[in-house]
């Protein structure tokens, strides 16, 4: 076969030449120079972004937010034009905005770590120093992000039926999660590009969560490489594996290869995207430039498909329960599915014989108005025990969780363990691995605390009597001030002398 040979390097003023559709597209990262012209038009993150650097050095935005293998990987060898020779002027770099400086002393001057006393504390703060981007893209859910509030006011709608004089001087928060023993009933879900908000990333929060003992799950789309997040935890350490279905099942069959290899201990099969849901915070972040950029392009902005149909290069839309029953011939790894939202989905799942599902909207990314998981763990339990299925399958939920008393309201209703996703994102991007585990050690100890005030030992004690659920399909809610303090609603659109 032609073997490539990696030319000797692209001059700088041959780079300058190629900064358009027609004569090529061609980027600076890490010194390398790629003819992206082909691959913009898949790019996840639209056009503009790589047409913005046509001609110019990339390396600074790519890198927070693309595992470091990725262009091996994604790109065709014959993209890879060798190193740039010479170098680019200091013109190209882009000057500083006053919103970025004030950033930038925000940074400078947050709390220390000693005065986060709640999740909302972290969101707060990951609010006010997170880049625009990274902010948009962990805070945006779907349309008008109901279903994000409304995971979050599920929990505020049960309330607690405590039982006093019981001896709680001990506590115990461990249980098993997967078969795997845990220091604490809940977990880290997998959420992509954590490096937009931390230069760790996912390395940073796998330390953290292995201080604390608590399991990580990390993402197909995650900024690292499989084995950098993997090599980033302590021996023993337990890791799950979010998989995107590819098209081409070969990468995902060699991806659960992989999770044999690294010792994975679940492998959670994301089954509630299988397109892009509609976040328009996010939207309307990647595409300010765009209209800017495209324009002087005179191509049209193609937001409609854009990402979405660059999302399902990744993610194939075709999956059904037959290919669930292949990945489990493939392991014996605990295969899990996370998306799950009717109860009846949950039944299929368990005589399919899949081991675990997460009943999950995504926090809100995709379906709007998928309903709370708290309201459809709430109907499916008793479902699951009339099939005589309620032990036959582990029952998880995220979404919406801001307190371990969320926590303990999920087990009462009989999760075997609750996700959280931006609340991790958010203490990592402001703290980095010490954000992780202190974010560990507040829900532990908020945990501690339900159950002693519950009156409860033992994660296994609790159940539906310990808690009222008689409003939770109202959907009216108790006012959550310290949330709505830091919730951002949909911006409208900017003129331009806004
Ligand atoms: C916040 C967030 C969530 C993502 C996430 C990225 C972000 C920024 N991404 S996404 O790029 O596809 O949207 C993933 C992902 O890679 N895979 C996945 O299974 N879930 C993904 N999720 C969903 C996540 O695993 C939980 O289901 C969700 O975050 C739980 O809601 P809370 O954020 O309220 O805890």
């Amino acid at each position: 076969s032609k073997k490539f040979e990696v030319s000797k390097g692209v001059s700088v003023e041959e780079l300058k030449k190629h900064t358009t559709v027609d004569d090529g597209v061609w980027v600076v990262i890490g010194g390398n120079v790629y003819d992206l012209t082909e691959f913009m038009n898949i790019h996840p993150g639209g056009k503009a972004i790589i047409l913005k650097y046509a001609g110019r050095d990339a390396t600074k935005i790519f890198t927070p937010i693309h595992a470091p293998d990725i262009i091996d990987k994604f790109l065709p060898h014959d993209k890879h034009l060798g190193p740039l020779i010479g170098q680019l002027d200091m013109e190209d770099e882009e000057e500083i905005s006053p919103e970025e400086i004030e950033r930038l002393q925000r940074v400078e001057n947050m709390p220390p770590i000693t005065q986060i006393f709640n999740v909302s504390d972290f969101e707060y703060i990951a609010k006010k120093t997170l880049a625009p981007n990274a902010w948009a893209y962990y805070s945006s859910a779907a349309d008008d992000e109901v279903t994000l509030r409304e995971n979050h006011y599920a929990f505020h709608r049960v309330f607690f039926n405590p039982r006093v004089l019981v001896d709680v001087t001990e506590v115990d928060t461990s249980t098993t999660m997967l078969g795997s023993k845990t220091s604490v009933p809940f977990y880290c879900s997998a959420t992509a590009l954590a490096r937009l908000g931390h230069e760790e990333g996912e390395k940073g929060i796998a330390r953290g969560c292995g201080r604390q003992g608590v399991i990580q799950m990390f993402s197909t789309l995650a900024s690292y490489s499989f084995d950098d997040i993997t090599d980033a935890a302590e021996p023993g350490q337990v890791q799950w594996f979010q998989l995107y279905v590819n098209p081409d099942r070969s990468i995902s069959y060699n991806l659960i290869e992989k999770c044999k290899l690294k010792n994975i201990k679940g492998i959670f099969v994301t089954v509630d995207a299988p397109v892009l849901g509609n976040r328009e915070k996010d939207k309307r972040m990647k595409y300010i430039d765009d209209a800017d950029i495209m324009e002087a392009q005179k191509e049209k902005v193609d937001r409609s498909q854009g990402a979405a149909k660059a999302l399902t290069s990744f993610i194939d839309t075709s999956l059904t329960w037959k290919d669930i029953g292949d990945f489990k011939k493939q392991t014996n790894i605990p295969i899990v599915i996370k998306g799950i939202q009717t109860p009846e989905d949950v039944i299929l799942a368990a005589k399919h014989g899949v081991d675990a599902v997460v009943i999950s909207n995504h926090g809100g990314r995709q379906l709007e108005f998928a309903r709370s998981p708290l309201e459809v763990l709430h109907d499916t339990m008793p479902i699951l025990k009339a099939h005589g299925l309620h032990d036959k399958i582990e029952i998880y939920i995220d979404g919406g969780v801001r307190r371990g008393t969320d926590i303990i309201k999920a087990l009462c209703l009989g999760a075997k363990g609750v996700g959280l996703g931006r609340a991790f994102l958010y203490a990592n991007s402001t703290y980095g691995e010490d954000g992780v585990a202190r974010l560990c050690q507040i829900l532990r100890a908020e945990i501690q605390t339900g159950m002693r005030l519950l009156g409860v030992q033992k994660i296994s004690e609790l159940g539906p009597e310990f808690i009222d659920t008689r409003n939770l399909a109202a959907r009216t809610t108790t006012n959550d001030e310290l949330y709505n303090s830091v919730y951002v609603p949909l911006a409208p659109p900017r003129f331009r002398n806004d």
